[in-house]
């Protein structure tokens, strides 16, 4: 298929993206890995020996973070539709997040254990019908909500990226019925055109606690 305007600006850009470049002078699988890096460096989310899921977890930028500054001891378990090339120290699932039977999987993968931090990079395949592109990302960050809640334990911390747009103010309301504290944050790799932010969540509120 012959390239069109826009993905030849797209391809162009990515490119000519210092976070790409840096990214593989690093050795990181994505771009989004300094996202994370500059979350934790202000939020100390990831400590060595904690567990952690992260969704929406390929290629495996986020997953490679969490490992390096958790060092060797603690979980790391990842989950993705699309597959991933394994990370030594992460237990990849691959499957659907929205599917109970893969959410299952995950439970079984923790054991009795309670979560300490869940990452939610996830983002739907955009179609480019809004309303429809705007309801599926909102299912994702209630599902990822959901899990969260039941799966964390009482001090545990919720980092979920989010869009502004329509569902946008109701979940930060939500994010604030359940966590004692819960602040945004747009790292730099995160671009500024891009409506994303991520939302952290810590602390559950009583009502939560299992
Ligand atoms: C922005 S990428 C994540 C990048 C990753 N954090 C990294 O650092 O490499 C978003 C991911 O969400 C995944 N995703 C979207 N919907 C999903 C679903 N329902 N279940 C599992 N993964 C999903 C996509 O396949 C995609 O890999």
């Amino acid at each position: 298929m012959k390239p069109t305007r826009t993905s030849k600006a797209w391809i162009r850009e990515h490119i000519n993206d210092p976070f790409v470049q840096r990214a593989k002078r690093e050795g990181y699988r994505s771009r989004a890995s300094y996202k994370l890096l500059e979350i934790d460096d202000r939020d100390h989310l990831l400590r060595p020996g904690i567990s952690v899921v992260d969704l929406g977890a390929s290629p495996g930028g986020w997953s490679q973070v969490a490992r390096q500054r958790m060092g060797v001891h603690g979980k790391v378990i990842g989950v993705d539709v699309l597959p991933m090339e394994a990370l030594e120290g992460v237990n990849f699932l691959q499957g659907d997040f929205l599917a109970p039977a893969v959410q299952e999987q995950v439970r079984v993968l923790l054991g009795n254990r309670s979560v300490d931090l869940v990452l939610s990079d996830l983002a739907p395949n955009i179609s480019g019908v809004t309303l429809y592109d705007q309801a599926r990302a909102a299912e994702l960050w209630e599902m990822a909500l959901e899990f969260s809640l039941e799966a964390l334990g009482p001090e545990g911390g919720f980092l979920i990226k989010v869009f502004h747009g329509a569902d946008f103010e109701s979940f930060v309301r939500r994010m604030k019925q359940c966590f004692v504290r819960v602040v945004t944050r747009k790292p730099a790799a995160s671009r500024d055109r891009s409506s994303e932010v991520y939302l952290l969540g810590q602390g559950l509120k009583p009502k939560h606690k299992g």
